[in-house]
């Protein structure tokens, strides 16, 4: 059945090898990592199918790649004896883009080739990367364990389609052949290659090997003979599996490669640590941070996970059990010599082994942040502009590390004129008044709101310094932290300011004095917003602005109803504590009103006007343009 057939490539296919031409030029090279990349994955696999099916190796255990040139040709080949690919396998793979949230990827990419290159770069350009260099690209495969006449032609120019055909294959593995673009021919030569192999692949933990020319027989300078030599393949890298060598031994440059092999990213790791540990379990840990956050960070679909070794040979990529899911952005592997080679998912999942590794690789993850913080704030600003928001996942995921985790969250505040997140709650500790217990907080929709709310007022007047928090996470972090190095954390909107020692004894017998003067005024406002309001009270935090709505200690916050709103949540009516500023003129003009049903609309009107400024948005807007108009008017009598 030697039928040949062609096939349409996916949509998102076709706009990744568009986008990858036009946008990754000034890197043509990396098609020879990613191809190499992919060879040293094949032969990983394989190991792993053999290690239960033994005869898959056919006799030939010795993993390797190799790569050639062809300059007549214009030519370069990349074979290696890995697991090779099914007829289907090939379509699937060669034909298609299985990550999920790809064509909303696409949807975002923005036509500007510098831009959409970084973009490319994240979302990792792989096998296609092929045809930044080659006009046609050939793929001849076969799987491992199936019969040489299964073997399969791929064939392709890169733009809509490709061909399928039978053929028949001895070895088993895959032959990629690239068919150089005439201005690309100076990659069909071995010194270009040998020089991008020794950059790229040393990590490589197969053989990367290439044709060495035998040589004739000839003389030496003292007229001795040298013997002929064969030409044989030889191998280019050190061919090691990169984590079993001495920390000492490995360049910078090696990490930064290697991570560009796991991790399918472009760009240099941030940072990364490397460790073996020993005692009850023994595995080696080798972990990076990326310095830029991956385009699928908050689909919740994306593979996340470290890529698992058992006693060196590959299991599995991905394996999620090892990282909570707050260290999600974390790359790297683990080779445990602890776990069976025929461990599962599922297998991982509720096991004790995997427990402790995890909680090992956390507190590893989370001292290297820690470390990072202390001793480079600006690279640590980096890493936070990127994960700081996944990283306020942690306290509500793991109650164990709470603290720490807490202690490497960044907040605005209002010590600084910035919606810079610059500020630690140790800092905030650090700066604490004198006889201040709480670490006070404000949750709003943004910076601005944060920082304008009328609920800083007093607080600002006594240099008390609060956090501004204005991410969408911010108000499900407090809901999970309630307290940071046995300091409480205070929302300045909810229940009552609780300034403690923060307010002397003459301050505390004014607002008192207030508070007794002002009752007449509190119970006529009372009396009129009865079925509005929970409460009437005299404001302890308010100067400039003449009222404010607060909600209760423990009652759900205004910023939770209105996540809970946006996400189509039934939201419980909750009414508010409405606090007024009797000092303010606009609250001594009202406390002169004679007219019953003038009073009514001032204080309707005040009140609207908090919500306002507190919501953003009111639940029956005209009528507060109603009052507000019908005032404008009687000022202008
Ligand atoms: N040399 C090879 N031998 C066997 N299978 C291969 C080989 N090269 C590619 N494949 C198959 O094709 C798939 C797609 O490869 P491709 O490089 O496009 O993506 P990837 O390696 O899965 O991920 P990424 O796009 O992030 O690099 C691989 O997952 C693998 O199944």
């Amino acid at each position: 059945m030697a039928q040949q057939e062609t096939h349409g490539f996916q949509t998102e296919v076709k706009q990744l090898l568009q986008l990858m031409i036009h946008s990754l030029y000034s890197n043509k090279e990396i098609f020879l990592r990613e191809l190499v990349s992919n060879a040293a994955d094949a032969a990983d696999k394989l190991r792993y199918n053999a290690l239960t099916n033994d005869a898959l190796y056919e006799g030939d255990g010795e993993l390797r790649v190799r790569v050639s040139a062809n300059k007549e040709a214009g030519t370069v080949t990349i074979e290696d004896n890995g697991i090779g690919m099914t007829r289907d396998g090939v379509i699937e793979h060669l034909g298609t883009i299985a990550k999920s949230g790809t064509a909303e990827f696409f949807s975002n990419l923005s036509g500007d080739a510098a831009k959409d290159s970084q973009l490319i770069g994240q979302f990792g350009v792989g096998f296609y990367s092929a045809f930044i260099v080659a006009k046609k690209v050939a793929v001849e495969t076969r799987a491992a364990g199936h019969a040489a006449e299964e073997g399969v032609k791929w064939e392709s120019e890169g733009e809509g389609e490709f061909s399928v055909e039978d053929i028949t294959k001895k070895g088993r593995g895959t032959k990629i052949t690239l068919f150089l673009r005439d201005e690309e021919k100076e990659f069909a030569d071995d010194w270009r290659l040998k020089s991008i192999i020794t950059k790229y692949s040393d990590h490589i933990s197969i053989p990367v090997e290439m044709w060495e020319e035998g040589k004739p027989e000839s003389e030496g300078p003292d007229g001795e003979k040298i013997e002929a030599t064969e030409g044989e393949w030889k191998g280019m890298n050190k061919a090691t599996a990169l984590w079993t060598r001495n920390k000492s031994d490995i360049s910078d440059d090696e990490y930064n490669e290697f991570y560009k092999h796991v991790s399918h990213d472009y760009t240099d790791p941030l940072l990364w640590a490397h460790n073996r540990v020993e005692g009850k379990h023994e595995y080696t840990s080798l972990l990076y941070i990326p310095s830029k956050a991956p385009w699928d960070l908050w689909n919740r679909d994306a593979k996340q996970g470290l890529k698992l070794f058992v006693q060196r040979v590959f299991i599995m990529d991905d394996a999620e059990s090892f990282m909570p899911s707050y260290l999600r952005f974390v790359k790297g592997l683990i080779d445990s010599n602890d776990l069976p080679l025929n461990v599962s998912r599922e297998i991982l999942q509720d096991n004790k082994v995997t427990q402790s590794m995890r909680s090992g690789i956390t507190k590893r993850v989370l001292s290297m942040l820690e470390k990072l913080a202390k001793n480079d704030a600006e690279k640590y600003q980096k890493f936070y502009a990127e994960f700081g928001q996944v990283l306020k996942e942690g306290p509500a995921e793991d109650f164990a590390n709470k603290e720490r985790i807490a202690g490497l969250l960044r907040f605005s505040s209002t010590n600084e004129d910035s919606s810079a997140p610059t500020t630690s709650l140790e800092q905030y500790i650090e700066r604490m008044k004198e006889g201040q217990e709480k670490i006070y907080y404000i949750v709003a929709d943004s910076y601005e709101a944060a920082a304008h709310s009328p609920h800083l007022e007093l607080l600002r007047k006594k240099g008390i310094e609060v956090i501004l928090m204005h991410d969408r996470i911010d108000e499900w972090l407090v809901n999970h932290l309630n307290e940071f190095k046995e300091k409480k954390l205070h929302s300045v909107t909810q229940g009552d300011l609780e300034l403690g020692d923060l307010e002397d004894k003459e301050e505390k017998e004014a607002a008192e004095k207030l508070a007794a003067d002002s009752e007449a005024l509190v119970k006529r406002v009372k009396n009129v917003l009865a079925d509005k309001v929970s409460d009437v009270k005299v404001t302890t935090r308010l100067t400039d602005t003449p009222a404010c709505v607060v909600t209760g200690e423990g009652e759900m916050s205004s910023q939770m109803i209105k996540l809970m709103e946006a996400a189509g949540q039934a939201v419980p009516e909750v009414k508010p504590l409405f606090e007024i500023n009797p000092q303010h003129p606009l609250m001594e003009r009202l406390d002169q009103e004679q007219d019953e049903e003038a009073f009514a609309d001032w204080a309707n009107l005040l009140l609207q006007q908090a919500q306002l400024s507190e919501k953003g948005s009111l639940a029956d807007p005209s009528n507060f343009i109603k009052l507000m108009n019908q005032m404008l008017v009687a000022s202008l009598k």
